[in-house]
């Protein structure tokens, strides 16, 4: 079997260090994914860095310029998180810089949660596990 894609996304949260905050976004396609919530990015293409990819997707998707903070390290290659057989995705913490972020590309929803509340959209599945554990790094103090 192929080796799964990366996506890389961002947990866009309104302060780095003490974050009260998390942006989520609500997918319009493909229409088993629609409706369903999820950290905004995408797919890296060929010949680009994961890092470069998170940015022109912040920028494509949202219309919007972020610092990057600390990565969220999940248990798989490049610190990377299980999405599905196909794909596996590495998220950062980001904060935005500039731009007022809006539904430009993939979602028709964008939602600001409480971290304390992270639970009340219905993520994408993938995404259920890693959204715990961001809960838990939330909580944690910043290293
Ligand atoms: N962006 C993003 N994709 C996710 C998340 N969770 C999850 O299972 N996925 C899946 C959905 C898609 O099948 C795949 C990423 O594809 P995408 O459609 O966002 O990538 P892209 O923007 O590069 O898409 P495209 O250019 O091919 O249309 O990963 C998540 O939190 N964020």
């Amino acid at each position: 079997m192929a080796a799964p894609i990366l996506v890389v996304a961002a947990a866009l949260v309104d302060d780095l260090t003490h974050p009260t905050r998390l942006l989520a976004a609500r997918r319009t396609l493909p229409a088993a994914l629609a409706g369903r919530w999820e950290f905004p990015g995408g797919k890296v293409d060929d010949g680009e860095t994961p890092v470069a990819a998170l940015h022109r997707e912040l920028r494509e998707e949202l219309g919007v310029t972020a610092e990057l903070g600390r990565e969220l390290p999940g248990p798989d290659d490049e610190s990377s998180w299980p999405l599905t057989d196909r794909y596996r995705m590495r998220l950062w913490l980001a904060r935005i810089t500039a731009g007022t972020p809006a539904p430009l590309e993939d979602h028709d929803e964008l939602r600001w949660l409480p971290v304390t509340d992270l639970h009340s959209v219905p993520w994408l599945d993938g995404d259920v596990p890693i959204v715990r554990a961001l809960e838990a790094a939330l909580h944690a103090p910043a290293r």
